[in-house]
């Protein structure tokens, strides 16, 4: 995890339906650490948060559309540090292949990637005592 002082962390927040509600309290809860973070998401997960949390988010496609492919390319790239994807076990996805090949690019350059809500806290955690911040 590459969180050293050359850049802010680069954080990747995605939420499959279901779970977008709890995204949305894991960012509005940790907003004091995200602010100081450089914040990507997939469309709707992004103005969601952003409209739910103040926080400023940069806006891929919706995940359907491609969203996951283009965080999946940014973080092959080397420009994501933590991907917190709060997927839905319960409901097939039409564009599981994508949702496969994120997770699959988070194992091949070894980015941090939580996939429910207690890694997801677990990640935010750590992030927050290395930049020295209570949360709550
Ligand atoms: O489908 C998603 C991730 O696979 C999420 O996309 P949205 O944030 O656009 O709903």
């Amino acid at each position: 995890m590459d969180t050293t002082e050359r850049h802010p962390p680069r954080i990747a927040l995605i939420a499959h339906d279901r779970k977008k509600a709890t995204i949305v309290e894991l960012a509005r809860e940790f907003a004091p650490v995200l602010r100081q973070c450089s914040l990507c998401a997939t469309g709707t997960t992004g103005s969601r948060i952003a409209a739910e949390t103040g926080l400023d988010v940069e806006r891929m496609l919706s995940g359907p559309l491609g969203g996951d492919l283009q965080i999946g390319a940014r973080l092959a790239g080397g420009q994501v540090d933590m991907v917190i994807f709060l997927r839905d076990p319960m409901t097939p996805q039409p564009h599981e292949p994508d949702i496969n090949a994120l997770v699959r690019a988070c194992d091949v350059h070894d980015v941090p990637c939580a996939t429910n809500e207690a890694s997801a806290r677990m990640l935010l955690s750590l992030i927050a005592t290395r930049h020295g911040l209570t949360v709550g």
